[in-house]
């Protein structure tokens, strides 16, 4: 038992406790630029139903949930996900219409064990509730270009994909073990399934190439020039007029190969990454159809920053420049 007096669990953030300082740094000048563009922070609850994740559907399984059993006999978890909770404020509002929220707090989702990951993430995000379209993509992706510098980091690089690419891609693959080999960008599984399907060109050539397919707007065209499937074509062309009406350009690029890691995106998906982070530092998307489920029809956009995961990439950044 004595050592358990000087150990944390695997499960606690170790990279916040001694750059508290950095963080609240960080933090404040990712508030300070969130509320100039007018977004409204809120204090979300640590704890919310289990069924409310469940019928929202993150994609985080339950078994991911810190989850107990409370004295309604309800299910409830600590809070794994903003955006779903925050999609419940916005549709317990009586007037309809564009509202921006900015959030800053942990997130909890158990890692496997031994995998020496943490399972609380600390975020800090924003969420456009209410705007359509290109306007709202565009707002959140100079937020992103603007918020970048604070972060302390160098060569940060964000990759935009389209949800819609992707669920088009699984619905002609049809196959369970295509979204994992594409997490993996593994050509040789890929060729196999390929056979095993009796895939024919030119969805073969596509699926033969996806696992390279990130790169700069020269590749989005020529992955364009090269679709047939009317569906991924306008997926890709709306990514691409997407991309024109961009003021800066210079900090994003493609993956057309990215697994969204929400199940609710349903437009345009957003991964930050740093060379010194395993983990990705930022993660957003359009999810148009998340209020469904509460009966209205409000489109949304909205991404997050992991602090936990920059503050890392922060201390080995710092280490590997020593
Ligand atoms: N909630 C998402 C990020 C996000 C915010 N808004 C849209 N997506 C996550 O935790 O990965």
């Amino acid at each position: 038992m004595e050592e358990y007096k000087y150990l944390i669990p695997e499960e606690s953030i170790d990279a916040i406790m001694n750059n508290v300082s950095t963080l609240r740094k960080i933090e404040n000048d990712l508030r300070r630029v969130f509320v100039e563009h007018d977004y409204l922070e809120v204090l979300m609850p640590s704890f919310e139903y289990v069924d409310l994740y469940n019928a929202l559907d993150s994609g985080i399984e339950e078994e991911k949930m810190f989850q107990y059993i409370n004295f309604e006999g309800k299910r409830v978890a600590l809070r794994t996900d903003f955006t779903i909770p925050l999609a419940r404020l916005y549709s317990s509002q009586k007037e309809i219409g564009v509202k921006r929220y900015c959030y800053f707090g942990n997130v909890y989702r158990k890692e496997k064990r031994h995998k020496g990951r943490s399972s609380e993430f600390f975020q800090a995000g924003i969420e456009l509730l209410g705007q359509a379209g290109f306007a709202g993509d565009i707002e959140c992706l100079h937020i992103i270009q603007e918020t970048l510098s604070y972060l302390g980091l160098k060569d940060i690089k964000i990759e935009m994909s389209s949800a819609k690419f992707y669920k088009r891609l699984c619905e002609l693959v049809d196959d369970t073990s295509f979204v994992d080999i594409l997490k993996k960008r593994d050509l040789s599984s890929m060729k196999i399934l390929i056979d095993r399907k009796g895939i024919q060109s030119p969805l073969k050539d596509l699926l033969i190439q996806l696992p390279r397919c990130f790169g700069d707007i020269a590749m989005l065209n020529q992955m364009i020039m090269m679709i047939q499937d009317q569906q991924l074509k306008d997926a890709l062309l709306e990514l691409r007029d997407l991309y024109d009406k961009l003021e800066k350009k210079e900090f994003f690029s493609f993956d057309l190969a990215m697994t969204p890691s929400m199940k609710y995106y349903t437009g345009i998906i957003i991964k930050g990454y740093s060379p010194y982070s395993a983990d990705t530092i930022i993660n957003g998307g359009r999810y148009d159809k998340l209020m469904d489920h509460f009966h209205k029809v409000v489109p949304a956009i909205g991404f997050s920053y992991d602090l936990s995961h920059i503050l890392k990439a922060l201390e080995k950044e710092e280490e590997n420049n020593a």
